[in-house]
């Protein structure tokens, strides 16, 4: 049988197979390949006459986050805010470029926008080829759109704290906190001090992992690439990049180049270039058997 890790617990994963959990261990050839299985891995079980099961093997990861552990995540929704508290644009690029490394797309919800109406941001990322919506837990503008990109997808949530995520995922599905919370109770744990992290199922197929270590990304520095790749991570950076009058054009203050350029010109926001700066920057001073 095949599935997804929902939750690993313990030496214990929880395995969804179509809407039916198995509770499996793990060979034992995976602690000698030194493979761990993540929540997000898609497995196939065999499941013994008493209902329990193992891990049979992992199949191939589409990506894998560290903080959380995670695997096969399909879309990132970045939740920001203009209402407090606001969000610094720099925490959404470098979430999203950390995303864009690994091939998981993401989509930037501007939530409290009954409150503040950051049209400006908000136009930067649909610029920049973001799927980006207006939505307001409160009054549920944006909820239905947004309840449509996510369907049948398995997606985290992100965003600083307080910006709304736990209202969002209510508004989607009414009752959804209190599921989490219960779990959550259940460890001893507060929700966002724990490293833990567990998949659930909405009622419109969507599998969301419940990630404290996403809502935490201001502890994060960096994208954990090499310099010369973060270029890769702005998406509306790739029309320029061959264009720069000097191979190796760091794209911060060169000669000739031609992301400067369609700065200057207005085609790539001032913001999302600030962003690149500060994470080319910082994965200058990041030595190269620290990134990942
Ligand atoms: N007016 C308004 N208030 C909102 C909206 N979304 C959330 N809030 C309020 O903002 C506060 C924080 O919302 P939460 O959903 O707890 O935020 P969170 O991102 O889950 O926060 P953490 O759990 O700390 O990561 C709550 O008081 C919500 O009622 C919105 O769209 N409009
Ligand atoms: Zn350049």
């Amino acid at each position: 049988m095949e599935g997804i890790i929902f939750k690993a617990l313990s030496g214990f994963y929880y395995v969804d197979c179509g809407g039916r959990t198995v509770t499996c261990r793990a060979r034992g050839k995976f602690r000698h390949e030194k493979i761990k299985p993540l929540v997000g891995d898609r497995v196939s079980v065999t499941v013994q006459a008493d209902g329990s099961g193992t891990v049979d093997t992992v199949l191939p990861r589409k990506n894998e986050f560290q903080r959380p552990a995670v695997a096969n995540i399909d879309l990132l929704v970045v939740v920001a805010s203009g209402a407090v508290p606001v969000t610094d644009p720099f925490l959404i690029d470098r979430v999203v470029a950390m995303a864009e490394r690994r091939g998981c797309e993401s989509v930037i919800c501007f939530n409290k926008w009954d409150l503040e109406q950051p049209q400006g941001l908000f136009e930067t990322y649909q610029k920049a080829g973001f799927p980006t919506l207006r939505v307001s837990a409160e009054n549920g503008e944006g909820i239905d759109a947004l309840s449509t990109l996510i369907a049948e997808k398995v997606c985290a949530f992100t965003g600083n704290s307080g910006v709304g995520k736990s209202s969002i995922l209510n508004a989607l599905e009414p009752g959804f906190h209190l599921q989490v919370g219960d779990v959550s109770d259940k460890l001893g744990r507060g929700r966002h001090t724990t490293r833990h992290v567990e998949l659930y199922r909405l009622k419109n197929g969507a599998v969301v992992a419940d990630t404290p270590g996403f809502s935490s990304f201001e502890e994060e520095t960096g994208v954990g690439c090499a310099p010369e790749e973060v270029q890769y991570a702005f998406r509306e950076f790739a029309p320029y990049l061959d264009r720069c009058r000097f191979v190796g054009c760091a794209h911060v203050k060169e000669k000739g180049c031609a992301v400067l350029e369609a700065l200057a010109a207005g085609e790539i926001a001032q913001s999302r270039h600030d962003s690149y700066v500060r994470l080319y920057e910082q994965a200058k001073e990041v030595p190269e058997w620290e990134r990942k």
